[in-house]
């Protein structure tokens, strides 16, 4: 008994020691690893140096957005994030790191695959290329144009339906409280649904959110199975993610089939839309088409790329003008001027031309609230010779770089009193300058491809909303003009995981509408 006792304590003791020494071995390693890292002439706070939790921790808890934006501001244009990332903040470095496929995407994108890489996720410039060849046509302006009446009609006018039956249920005369960021999002993905899925997802029209719902489970699903891969054998442990992943899945694949079939019975399809685009799309180099599974994914990738990125970007335009009466009322005027016949919508290109500070409030509500600002790396050169950033030299190895949308576009030293909302930066002689120093789509190769699509969509929404409704802030509105911080409307605070919007839209969210005729 006594030796078999002794005997299982003596293994229990070896197990013990050996655990030990082995966390011994790795913390040792890792902090050899941290007091010699090429990066410690990096400015940044001590901690980031050892570990790189205080990054994860704002990208876990939506927050990366302000993080990144502080410790710039603290440290300057080159900033130690974490153990092994930096960030930049310089506009021109920036746009030199983005020219080329030099420096990938990170290994992050690749993690958070859906079924095959996309053009947004791969990290091989060959794929990507590819893609963006096969897709150049689909997404130029001119095709973009091409849609503008399903845009228009799935968009704008849907929300201005849906606002002016809030208008004629409201207990109030001609005054009704509408939230709109949901209007935003919703439009979005109607318009996405319509254009790249073949039928409406009738979010505005009727309310039906099962794709809104599924698809921002399909974002945790991709988020989770990133970081913890075995979850993608765990189904019975989230059985609503994977119900959710498939439910999308299923709605592409039918999609594309419904299309199929319908060509084959009527020889030519209902309509040329993205659906139809990506389809037919064609590498003009090598002839090739897109086979099913990619067809699944690059439709699907619509999804995540084209909705709350502009739905967003609209919501935060909103805020902005609450915030700046001033703004909203030239803005306002300027549209009701420019565009008093009210029995036809305002077009895109109508609205781009004559309604320039409508071009500037745009780009500054981009400047200072970007849709996509969130966890952004880029790998190191592949040919192991390290780069030069921001005057430090960062060799291979030594960890990712990350981009600071956000923070180059609130640098104090460019963007005087950059927290305030002001489009006359975007207004006078500045103005190209000033563009040089905007990312919010960002540059170079990997520049997003569907920003043709979000313009059309961004000035047909604003200028027709702005024209039809008087907005106002109700007087219980959590933030407005009348809540300041050194002398500047305090904004909604954001919440980033992909893209970055208002936290808490449900309170935080609410206008007043009434007809403006
Ligand atoms: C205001 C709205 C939008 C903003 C601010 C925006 C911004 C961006 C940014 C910053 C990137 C680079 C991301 C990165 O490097 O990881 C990007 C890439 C991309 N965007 Fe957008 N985007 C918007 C709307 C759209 C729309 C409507 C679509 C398509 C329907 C779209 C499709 C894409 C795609 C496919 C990429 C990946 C391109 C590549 O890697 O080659 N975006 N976008």
């Amino acid at each position: 008994m006594l030796p078999t006792l002794l005997d299982s304590i003596s293994t229990l003791a070896l197990v013990g020691a050996t655990l030990a020494f082995y966390v011994i071995v790795v913390v040792t390693r890792s902090l050899l690893r941290s007091l010699f890292s090429p990066l410690n002439t990096v400015p940044g706070p001590l901690l980031n140096k050892f570990t790189n939790l205080p990054l994860f921790y704002s990208i876990l808890r939506g927050t990366y957005y302000e993080y990144s934006i502080r410790l710039h501001t603290q440290y300057g244009e080159l900033v130690r994030l974490g153990r092994d990332h930096v960030s930049v903040s310089n506009a021109s470095e920036l746009r030199r790191i983005l020219a080329t496929h030099t420096f990938r995407k990170g290994a992050n994108y690749e993690r958070s695959v859906y079924l095959m890489p996309t053009v947004f996720s791969t990290t091989d410039p060959d794929l990507n290329r590819t893609r963006r060849r096969q897709f150049g046509s689909l997404y130029a302006m001119s095709s973009i144009r091409s849609m503008e009446d399903l845009i228009l009609e799935h968009g704008v006018l849907s929300l201005i339906k849906s606002w002016d039956k809030a208008l004629e249920n409201s207990e109030e005369e001609n005054c009704a409280t509408v939230n709109y960021h949901y209007g935003f999002h919703g439009m979005s993905f109607d318009i996405i649904g319509i254009l790249g899925f073949g039928k409406s997802f009738n979010v505005l029209s009727q309310g039906d959110t099962a794709m809104t719902d599924a698809f921002h489970k399909l974002l945790v699903f991709l988020a989770m199975t990133g970081r913890i891969p075995i979850i993608q054998h765990m189904r019975w442990a989230f059985k609503p993610l994977f119900d959710a992943r498939d439910y999308v899945t299923q709605v592409v694949h039918r999609s594309i089939e419904t299309r199929k079939a319908y060509i084959a019975e009527n020889g030519k399809p209902p309509r040329i839309d993205l659906l139809q685009k990506i389809i037919d799309a064609r590498d003009p180099l090598t002839g090739e088409v897109i086979d099913m599974p990619n067809l699944v994914s690059e439709t699907a990738l619509l999804l995540a790329a084209g909705t709350d990125t502009t739905s967003n970007t609209l919501s935060w335009t909103i805020m902005h003008l609450m915030h700046y009466p001033h703004v909203y009322q030239r803005l306002r005027d300027d549209i009701r001027r420019e565009f008093p016949d009210h029995s036809t919508p305002i077009r895109y290109e109508e609205a781009r031309k004559q309604l320039p500070y409508l071009t500037a409030v745009l780009n500054e509500s981009m400047r200072v609230s970007p849709s996509v600002a969130s966890y952004l790396p880029r790998r190191l050169p592949m040919d192991g010779n390290g780069a030069t950033v921001c005057g430090h030299y960062i060799p291979h190895g030594a960890g990712e770089i990350c981009l600071g949308i956000a923070a180059c576009h609130r640098r104090s030293d460019i963007w005087p009193d950059p927290s305030r909302f002001d489009p006359e930066r975007f207004m006078g002689a500045d103005t190209d300058g000033n563009l040089k120093n905007m990312l919010a789509f960002s540059s170079g190769v990997r520049m997003c491809i569907g920003r043709n699509l979000a313009w059309v969509e961004l000035y047909t929404t604003m200028a027709n909303l702005l024209r039809r409704y008087d907005f106002k802030l109700p007087d219980s509105a959590p933030y407005g003009p009348h809540r300041t911080f050194n002398g500047i409307p305090e904004e909604i605070p954001g919440i980033a995981f992909i893209t970055s919007g208002p936290r808490d839209p449900t309170r935080n969210c609410k206008v007043e509408i009434s007809l403006a005729f």
